[in-house]
């Protein structure tokens, strides 16, 4: 439990989730499999669970404690609701733990949470009254996900509070969905198909549990992002660009879909190697290069690109089960701050499409500004540019549900 709200404090002072888990997990190198989970099961839901334990503390304390001792608290809270029938080993667990991390501090957490199962029957009350803690989600993103999406932003951020389905995509090259189900159901992996390329699991599992994996048969990739390849449809020979790459799961897609030229970019460098590893992986080639998309005169050929994955950094909202740490770390003016670098990115992307060429933008936000806004502004920048309807639609706006994450697509073609 120590370990778990080591990771939620180091999001609660500000630090990425998966950046901090990953560190641990190299750390302890010789952690069983089923401790590495546990450890990150009960960190994730932590932080999905926003302002919930919050909302039950602070009927308890009158300030707020040490960033280690709160974060064990919530860890805490979480492991009651999830486990009542263990509360008293559960608080001597935690007990012990407090009793490492701040020895002084043992008595006030044991009292806290006695205290706290003493009015359990309270919480779902607390809860109730407050906002925030309501639907697990800050104020700002409730109020957007109300605005932008008036007829179902509940359910949204309902979805934004479950766990994240495990999607496969299967490399075409190499196997296909039926071969794939065939050996999942041979290692007793309960699993279906969802389109072309698309396996979903009924179960996540680990990666190392998938031989398929490890031999470039599939790739973890969530059923929406798969949408993106997709929906750019490339076409043996055609010059195509992803302009924000890492760590290559669209662009591998492109690769599997269609014998091309491939460009890509991405501006973190360590970011960059996954693309090259990904791609070994898979057995499939392109040009990777550490750039800023957005600065073409530093990258750019000059030769007109015929398709363009802008697959833009965003707010990630429609991503926020697989990463939860997102709702403790953005702020609403971050969201315009996105809007402004997409926009730059977009423009610059323009110029290297070819007249008749088609741009994919994509974000896994679900927030207007940075999706159907900011497209609307593109449109009235960029005269020669054009929508190509998507299922009869202008664009596509995916809310998270049981199959996929969210996301955004709108493509964009260049009138001849
Ligand atoms: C949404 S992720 C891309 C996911 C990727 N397309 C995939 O499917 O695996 C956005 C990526 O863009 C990179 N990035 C951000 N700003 C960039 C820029 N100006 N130029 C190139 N890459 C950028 C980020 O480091 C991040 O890796």
């Amino acid at each position: 439990m120590l370990r778990a709200a080591e990771l939620v404090a180091r999001v609660m002072e500000g630090g990425n989730l998966t950046d901090a888990f990953e560190r641990m997990a190299e750390l302890h190198g010789s952690w069983p499999e089923k401790t590495r989970a546990a450890v990150r099961d009960l960190a994730w839901s932590t932080l999905r669970d926003y302002g919930r334990g919050d909302a039950i503390l602070r009927q308890l304390l009158h300030t707020p404690p040490a960033i280690v001792i709160h974060a064990l608290l919530l860890v805490a809270l979480r492991r009651l609701e999830q486990r009542p029938e263990q509360a008293h080993t559960t608080v001597d667990q935690v007990v012990q733990a407090a009793a490492v991390a701040m020895p002084g501090l043992k008595g006030m957490v044991n009292g806290v949470l006695r205290n706290a199962l003493r009015q359990r029957a309270q919480w779902p009350q607390w809860i109730d009254g407050d906002e925030e803690a309501r639907h697990a989600h800050p104020r700002w993103w409730v109020e957007r996900a109300r605005v932008d999406h008036p007829e179902r932003w509940k359910a949204l951020l309902a979805a934004g509070n479950q766990r994240s389905p495990m999607a496969l995509r299967v490399n075409r090259r190499r196997s296909s969905v039926d071969a794939v189900l065939a050996e999942l159901a041979a290692d007793d992996i309960p699993a279906r198909a969802l389109g072309a390329d698309t396996i979903v699991l009924e179960h996540a599992v680990a990666v190392a549990r998938l031989a398929a994996y490890a031999e470039g048969r599939v790739s973890v990739q969530d059923a929406g992002a798969q949408r993106a390849a997709v929906l750019l449809a490339p076409q043996a020979g055609d010059r195509v660009l992803d302009a924000c790459a890492a760590p290559g799961g669209k662009a591998a897609h492109l690769l599997e879909m269609a014998d091309i030229e491939l460009l890509a970019l991405e501006l973190d460098p360590q970011r960059a190697q996954r693309i090259e590893r990904n791609l070994a992986r898979l057995g499939l080639q392109a040009r990777v290069q550490v750039a800023d998309c957005s600065a073409v005169q530093q990258w750019w050929d000059g030769r007109p690109f015929d398709r363009i994955l802008a697959d833009v950094p965003c707010s990630a909202s429609g991503a926020v089960r697989r990463h939860p740490d997102i709702k403790w770390l953005r702020r609403d003016e971050d969201i315009a701050a996105f809007a402004l670098q997409q926009r730059r990115i977009l423009d610059a992307l323009w110029h290297t499409l070819a007249a008749g060429g088609t741009m994919l933008y994509v974000t896994c936000s679900v927030f207007a500004q940075e999706n159907a806004a900011q497209v609307s502004s593109f449109l009235r920048r960029h005269a020669d540019a054009e929508i190509v309807p998507i299922e009869a639609s202008p664009d596509c706006q995916l809310l998270p549900d049981v199959d996929h994450d969210g996301f955004y697509f709108a493509r964009l073609r260049k009138r001849l």
